[in-house]
Formats: C-alpha cells, structure tokens, sequence
C-alpha cells in the first residue's frame, strides 16, 4: 500500500519534546515513527511520521493537534512513497556485512558463516549497530588492528548501541569489556545481544552519560577505549577519556565526519594523546590515537 510520510524539522529540543509527545500518541495505531538529525552545527532535526494513504489527513490532524499542545508552530510537509515491497526491502537491509575477520549478521544468515570468520549475531532493534553503517564497520576493522597488534587486558565500549562492538572485542581479544550506553533502550538489546552471542561473562551493560557513574571507578584504566558517538561529545569528553586510558593504551574513535577530524583530533592531542592513524568510509573517520 502507498505510504506517506508526514514530517517537520525543528531544533533538537523541541523535535525531541515533539517525538516523546508523539509516540504515545500513536502507539496503539502502530504508525512508524521517526527522528533523524539533518545538522548537528544548524541545529536541525527531522520528525517523520508514515501513514498509509487512507488516513493521511486524519494522522495530519493529530499531529498538529499535539504540536498545538506543545506551543511548537511548524509547518508539516508530506512525501508521498513510492510502493515498494518491504518484505524485500527490510531483508536487504539485514544484509551481513564483512569487516576485517569480523562477520555481523542476523539470525537468518547463520549459514552463511565460514570458516576463520569471527561471525556476531545481531538482532536488529531499536539500538544503533548492525554493523551496516561506516562508523560501525571503521571500528571493527580497526580494532582488529589494534588488538592483535597490542594485546589489550581490559576494554571499554563507550556509546555500545546494539553491543556490536563490544562483543567483537570480547570475540577476538577473550577480555573483559565494559559496554556502556546513555540510551536505557539501547543497553536493553544490547545486553540481549551479549547473551545471543554467549559473551554474558566478559561483557558488563550499563546505562551511563559519557563517564558519569561508579562503574567507571571499579573498571579503570582501560587499555583500549572504543567510542562511536559524535565529534561534539567526544570533542567534550576528551579530558576524562586521557583519565580513562591507561598511558601506551589505545583510544578508537568514530561517528566523525571527515570535516570534523581535524577539530576532534586537535582536543584529544591537548588531552595529551598521540594521534597514530585515521581510516575513511563513507564520508566518516575512524581515529586510533594513544595516550
Ligand atoms: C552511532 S551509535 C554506535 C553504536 C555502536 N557502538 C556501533 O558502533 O555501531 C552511538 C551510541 O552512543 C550512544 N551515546 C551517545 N552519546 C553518548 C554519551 N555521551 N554517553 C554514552 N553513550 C552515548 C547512543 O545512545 C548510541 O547508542
């Protein structure tokens, strides 16, 4: 069925006041629902809502009902889909994907492992991280890298998602990781990702901001950190990072515009780290820097 998609951009605290009006709104009528950031520098953020095409106007009415509630006057714009079969569609995007030694795949790909892959099954859900995105797939071969060239004993995944990432350190490296995440959802499937892929024992989950929580006092140093996050909060989080690593430790970081490397490399080099080498893919920068 045709689909349209109804959708508004704003600042990021008023599209995130939008969508956590929304969401309940339309929960029980199972609408897709969306937030993207257009611009993190402009500010700019994109709610979408799909509606198929026998209740365009109705879904409209509401939304600018709740938008009235929330004093929030944007203009609403519709995008007409085109059909597409979704079946297909949401399988193609389940694709496994290869990076380095590392196989990411769904449960229905489970065949397709070989031999020598370091194969992670991941559920696809509500947390980042299929391994389809460059920030994701940088890291994953970088930290394959650097981890067979130094052996680390004791890692942390900061901004851990789907716990793609830290479930590959605990794969290649037999090590204990520590995987944190703001996102209380996201350290949901991403403890479920854990025990999918049997790494319960080496893998700890916690909802965490940046550093902020004990866990951190009980697990330091680490002698490799991995943070896939944004260049604003990693360029912020630079000081307790260099507090975090132990000095020779490895830092690897992504979620990095190609623009935006100079800018997160110069705050990490005044935070005392040494810049090694910086891959590209797809517009995005993975970073290896030591302390
Ligand atoms: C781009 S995803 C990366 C997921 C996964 N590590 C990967 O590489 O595919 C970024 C994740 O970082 C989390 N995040 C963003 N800012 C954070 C912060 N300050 N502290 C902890 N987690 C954060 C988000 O909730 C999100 O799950």
């Amino acid at each position: 069925m045709t689909q349209t998609r109804l959708h508004f951009t704003t600042r990021k605290a008023e599209a995130e006041r939008a969508y956590a009006a929304l969401e309940p709104a339309f929960e029980d009528d199972g609408l897709p629902l969306a937030i993207v950031e257009i611009d993190e520098e402009r500010d700019i953020h994109e709610v979408s809502l799909y509606a198929d095409a026998g209740e365009v106007n109705s879904v409209e009415g509401r939304i600018k009902t709740i938008l009235a509630d929330l004093s929030l006057s944007v203009p609403i714009e519709r995008e007409v889909l085109p059909d597409v079969d979704w079946v297909t569609r949401s399988l193609e995007g389940l694709k496994p994907v290869r990076a380095g030694r590392f196989f990411v795949h769904g449960a229905h790909d489970r065949d397709q492992r070989q031999d020598g892959d370091i194969a992670i099954e991941i559920e696809a859900g509500l947390a980042f991280g299929t391994g389809h995105h460059g920030t994701t797939a940088g890291c994953l071969e970088m930290l394959e890298n650097v981890v067979t060239a130094e052996q680390p004993k004791n890692a942390l995944d900061l901004g851990t998602g789907s716990a793609v990432l830290a479930i590959a350190l605990a794969r290649i490296a037999d090590i204990p990781v520590l995987a944190t995440d703001i996102d209380p959802v996201a350290v949901e499937v991403a403890a479920a990702n854990v025990a999918l892929n049997g790494v319960s024992k080496r893998v700890e989950t916690v909802t965490a901001t940046g550093f902020d929580h004990p866990v951190f006092a009980r697990r330091r140093p680490f002698d490799l950190i991995v943070a896939n996050i944004l260049a604003g909060p990693l360029i912020e989080i630079a000081p307790d990072m260099a507090a975090h690593v132990k000095e020779g430790g490895s830092l690897i970081l992504s979620g990095i515009l190609d623009r935006q490397e100079p800018a997160v490399v110069a705050a990490y080099l005044a935070a005392g780290f040494r810049h090694v080498r910086t891959t590209h893919l797809d517009g995005w920068v993975t970073i290896h820097l030591k302390r």
